[in-house]
């Protein structure tokens, strides 16, 4: 499917791809069966979440037969059983991974709705075709001033789509991430997905304690958010540890890669439960 019908599809919306398919002109296999997203309806749907009935989660998964079905001990498994399972250095030394086409994140934001929670209304947030959700006030519907492309020696990345001036919002976390409600839904997310995807959630998820001294939990952002790389000479920062929105520390010209310092979020799998 082409980019061109993609967004077609979704501005008629309707999305559905068919099979273990490979997604989109760069190939991104995600393995999505029917997958189908009616815009408006995500807009309007705010069920509770659903209790899950049965331990098993809905798998996914495609590719080789090794990773084809979910681990016997996944309740049990840490964030770094999580990642041997499923091989995720060697994923994250892979420098020929594609982007993500809008159905991957789609399909992505679907599993976390089916999963772990239909709630977060930026589930309901597509901007076209790829961005991921509305940026800056609140009745915007915008991408943020950044986009995704190959990062030499880091996988992908994100660059300014503009120059960006020094103190600017560069990225609005509250309105992009999703948080998991305990260690369970994380896991459940991991294994219901492909190897590959499993393994970008690993690395793309962080702790943090939001607000501050509030309780450590699990985030992700399911949209090009999620591609940000880091630098201990970082162009964006929050103000504080206990805020998602970051904003250029210096003026960043348009095309330049935008980093920010992991270390202002102490990541703690232990005391989220993964440990
Ligand atoms: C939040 S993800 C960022 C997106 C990632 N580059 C991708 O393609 O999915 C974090 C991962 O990106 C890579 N990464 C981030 N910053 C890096 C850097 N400065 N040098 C090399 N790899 C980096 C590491 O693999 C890390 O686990």
């Amino acid at each position: 499917m082409s980019g061109a019908t993609i967004v077609t599809s979704v501005l008629h919306g309707l999305i559905v791809s068919a099979g273990l398919v490979s997604c989109g002109m760069i190939g991104y296999s995600l393995g999505l069966t029917a997958v189908v997203a009616d815009i408006s309806s995500l807009a309007s749907d705010h069920r509770p979440p659903r209790q899950r009935e049965s331990k098993m989660p809905i798998a996914r998964h495609s590719g080789t037969m090794r990773w084809s079905k979910t681990p016997d001990n996944w309740e049990r498994m840490t964030f770094g059983d999580l990642r041997d399972y499923y091989e995720c250095r060697a994923h994250a030394r892979d420098q020929t991974k594609t982007l993500p086409t809008l159905e991957d994140w789609m399909f992505l934001k679907r599993q976390y709705r089916e999963l772990v929670d239909a709630r977060p209304v930026i589930l309901n947030s597509p901007v076209m075709p790829t961005e991921g959700y509305s940026f800056g006030a609140d009745d915007a519907v915008a991408p943020p001033p950044y986009y995704a492309d190959r990062s030499e020696g880091k996988g992908r990345g994100l660059f300014a789509s503009r120059l960006i001036r020094k103190g600017e919002l560069v990225h609005d976390g509250p309105r992009s991430n999703v948080m998991f409600p305990d260690a369970m839904a994380f896991r459940r997310l991991v294994v219901s997905l492909p190897r590959k995807t499993a393994c970008d959630i690993t690395e793309w998820a962080w702790t943090q304690r939001l607000p501050t001294g509030g309780r450590m939990n699990v985030f992700v952002d399911l949209n090009i958010a999620a591609l940000m790389n880091s630098s201990d000479e970082p162009s964006i920062a929050p103000r504080n540890s206990a805020d998602t929105r970051m904003y250029a520390m210096r003026d960043i010209k348009e095309g330049e890669e935008i980093v920010y310092d992991y270390s202002v979020y102490s990541t703690n799998w232990s005391a989220v439960g993964l440990g």
